[in-house]
């Protein structure tokens, strides 16, 4: 095994000793507050809010303080493994970033796709790349470097653009394919409707549609000639109100491991797993879709009960390195953080994600060290007691 990651502790300290001060922050409030600021209020507004009065943004977040974790004592974890397997790949944690439309307007020079590449590429935590990339699909994959990444599918209501797509994500070496559910309307959104927010984010979602032959072949002038004209396709093909009948079509769209993306109850696991999906990704979208549901946390033991072996991807409201512990011990085989690296992004570039990533790794594998938990594991949901 290579440097554990709480070793990211000591870097901090010796870069401190001799003087240099974190460029930084290591708390989420940290992050939100410098991300804020660079962002501008129209951006911030998009990543930061949520559904309705977001009440179930911030619940999912506060799910994860009704769990405590109970410390075993002389287990001798002075080693530990944080890899684990999925989809045959061996990852080096459990922790991948989740996928988030047009990120890339959150860094500086507004290739944020490729920067968030970059920084998969530093950390070996796998990135689950947007259909709503800034830069198209195949100049993000080209900054994995040996990290696997994940395409995330918005299935557009064209079946030849969607499968299009696919082989495109296929041939630009994407491992796996994530349709999200959850989004095919956007919720009711607050803060984005008192910005405007999507007329104009719509400019900075088409590179992966205009790049695209069949969505090109189906405009009468090219989107250089008309951007216009680009959009309005773009915004007629986005939504797929999909049904469980378009299950067996999706599943035939690859053979790559095929995740759905967005799903919170047990029912719908068992109707996944029926429909021969390789994962589930039990996700509320971060609260920004529907207001007034379940945390997602609250959803998971269900999820992984229903799944019965086959692997779980959970995210919305992951803030530390002891919430992907949690999930990690509620069932969860892979944990996505969200909008912490989006924040990391905005503040730092590749090397603000890559603090967001090593940060919280650090703090998970601190954890486990000093809570005596050497492996994934000997995570269970008896490491954990409800507190509240
Ligand atoms: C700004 C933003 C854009 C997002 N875009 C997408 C997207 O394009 N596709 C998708 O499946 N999920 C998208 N999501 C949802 C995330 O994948 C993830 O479910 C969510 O961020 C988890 O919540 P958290 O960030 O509060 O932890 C987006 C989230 C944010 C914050
Ligand atoms: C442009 C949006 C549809 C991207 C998204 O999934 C989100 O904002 O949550």
């Amino acid at each position: 095994m290579s440097q554990p990651f709480g070793f990211y502790q000591n870097e901090i300290y010796f870069e401190g000793l001799g003087g240099v001060v974190p460029r930084f922050p290591f708390t989420y409030e940290g992050l939100e507050s410098r991300a804020e600021a660079a962002l501008g209020p129209s951006l911030w507004s998009y990543v930061a809010g949520g559904a309705g009065d977001e009440l179930t943004q911030r619940a999912n977040a506060s799910a994860f303080e009704r769990w405590g974790l109970y410390p075993r004592i002389f287990v001798g974890a002075a080693r530990r493994d944080l890899s684990v397997e999925l989809f045959g790949m061996t990852l080096p944690s459990p922790l991948f970033m989740a996928p988030i439309g047009v990120i890339g307007l959150c860094a500086q020079d507004g290739h944020g796709d490729l920067a968030t590449a970059g920084a998969a590429a530093r950390t070996g935590v796998p990135m689950v790349a947007s259909t709503l990339t800034v830069d198209p699909l195949e100049e993000v994959a080209a900054e994995f470097g040996s990290t696997p990444g994940f395409f995330q599918l918005y299935t557009p209501t064209d079946r030849e653009l969607a499968e299009s797509l696919v082989r495109r994500a296929e041939k630009a070496g994407f491992k796996a394919i994530v349709v999200t559910l959850d989004t095919w309307v956007t919720g009711w959104r607050p803060r984005d409707l008192s910005t405007a927010n999507f007329p104009q984010l719509r400019g900075h979602c088409l590179a992966n549609y205009t790049s695209d032959p069949v969505f090109r072949a189906a405009l009468d002038r090219t989107p250089e000639e008309d951007p216009r004209a680009a959009a309005i396709r773009w915004a007629q093909v986005f939504g797929n109100p999909l049904t469980w009948d378009d299950l067996p079509w999706l599943r035939s769209l690859t053979e790559l491991p095929l995740i759905v993306k967005g799903i919170c109850h047990p029912e719908d696991v068992r109707r996944a797993k029926d429909g021969g999906v390789d994962g589930i990704y039990c996700s509320n979208h971060g609260g920004r879709q529907a207001n007034g549901g379940l945390p997602a946390l609250d959803a998971l033991p269900g999820v992984v009960e229903a799944a019965d072996g086959l692997p779980v991807l959970f995210d919305s409201g992951v803030r530390t390195g002891t919430d992907v512990v949690k999930a990690v011990a509620l069932g969860a085989t892979a944990v996505g953080v969200g909008r912490p690296y989006a924040y990391g992004l905005a503040i730092g570039g590749t090397d603000g994600v890559v603090h967001v990533l090593r940060s919280l790794l650090a703090e998970a594998d601190l954890l486990m060290a000093v809570d005596g938990y050497p492996t994934l594991a000997d995570l269970t949901p008896e490491s954990l007691r409800r507190v509240l």
